[in-house]
């Protein structure tokens, strides 16, 4: 699938990983609503990108990924302003073990309800046009994070759902592909003050900063490369795409069939 012309929205598109996805749909001639709680920077970032981009190409929306009702606002203006939705990435997402029902309403029922409003201006069999759908999990949607046991069930509860979908979506026809993107360590303010954000694991920290020693860390452009991949290969649906500064690698799950 080309990105010229397509219509993409983007969940926490303000900083990190979201701020770099949104600038490389951008770069490739698409058209993007960029959706945060983050309203000063948002609007700030927005105006320079559409100086860079020209005007129209950017569109701030302010959302909560934990309202319901604020994803369904921000995706309906984004088909009224834009004329559709052809691509979702659903990337906000938080690390706090003491807050951990905000995190696990932002993490897993965040992309749910992305997943979901995105499938209603999408679906082929209710009169969209397809597309494709990719959720921002991480490493520790694949293997147990000790840290943040939160975290990492959020996590893993993205890649589940993800795949679950992938496979709805091909066994029904909504023309839509889903997957997801499980990135080690990526150089953003989210890997500041985790002590703070492992509340009663904070004495796992000292482990942690020896893992970020070992895999390293990677930049936001190397995320950005995977959404590519995903996002323009039509054969990738049902795929878990995971990135370490080493390479690579679609994950293989056992089949319990
Ligand atoms: N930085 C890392 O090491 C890794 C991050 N990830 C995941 O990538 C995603 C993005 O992370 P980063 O860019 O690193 O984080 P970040 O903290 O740099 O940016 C997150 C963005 O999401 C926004 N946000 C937070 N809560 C929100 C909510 N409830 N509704 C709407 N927007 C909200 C923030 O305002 C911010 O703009 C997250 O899902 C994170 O779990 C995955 C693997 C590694
Ligand atoms: C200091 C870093 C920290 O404590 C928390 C970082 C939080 C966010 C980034 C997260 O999304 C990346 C997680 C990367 C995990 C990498 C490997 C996990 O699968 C843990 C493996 C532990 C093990 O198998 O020993």
């Amino acid at each position: 699938m080309a990105l010229n012309n397509k219509i993409a929205v983007v969940t926490g598109a303000v900083m990190g990983i979201g701020r770099a996805v949104t600038e490389t749909l951008l770069q490739h001639g698409a058209k993007v609503a960029l959706l945060d709680v983050n309203e000063i920077a948002g609007k700030n970032l927005t105006e320079t990108l559409n100086q860079q981009h020209g005007t129209g190409k950017a569109l701030f929306l302010k959302c909560d990924v934990q309202s319901e009702q604020e994803i369904k606002d921000t995706f309906q203006k984004t088909v009224e302003t834009f004329g559709g939705i052809d691509i979702v990435c659903n990337n906000a997402g938080i690390l706090n073990e003491e807050t951990w029902e905000k995190a696990v309403s932002t993490n897993l029922m965040g992309v749910i309800r992305g997943t979901y409003v995105g499938m209603e201006h999408m679906n082929k069999l209710t009169g969209g046009r397809g597309g494709v759908i990719i959720n921002m999990a991480s490493m520790a949607g694949i293997g147990p994070f000790p840290s943040c046991p939160v975290y990492t069930a959020t996590k893993h509860g993205v890649v589940g759902f993800t795949r679950a979908m992938g496979a709805a979506s091909e066994a029904s026809g909504y023309g839509i592909r889903f997957n997801v993107i499980c990135p080690s360590f990526v150089q953003t303010d989210f890997l500041a003050n985790i002590p703070e954000k492992l509340g009663r694991f904070s004495h796992l920290a000292d482990a942690a900063h020896k893992l970020v020693d070992t895999l390293g860390i990677l930049s936001v452009s190397e995320v950005t490369e995977c959404f590519l991949e995903l996002a323009t290969d039509e054969s990738k649906n049902g795929e878990a795409l995971v990135v370490f500064p080493k390479g690579k690698t679609y994950a293989k799950f056992p089949s319990v069939l």
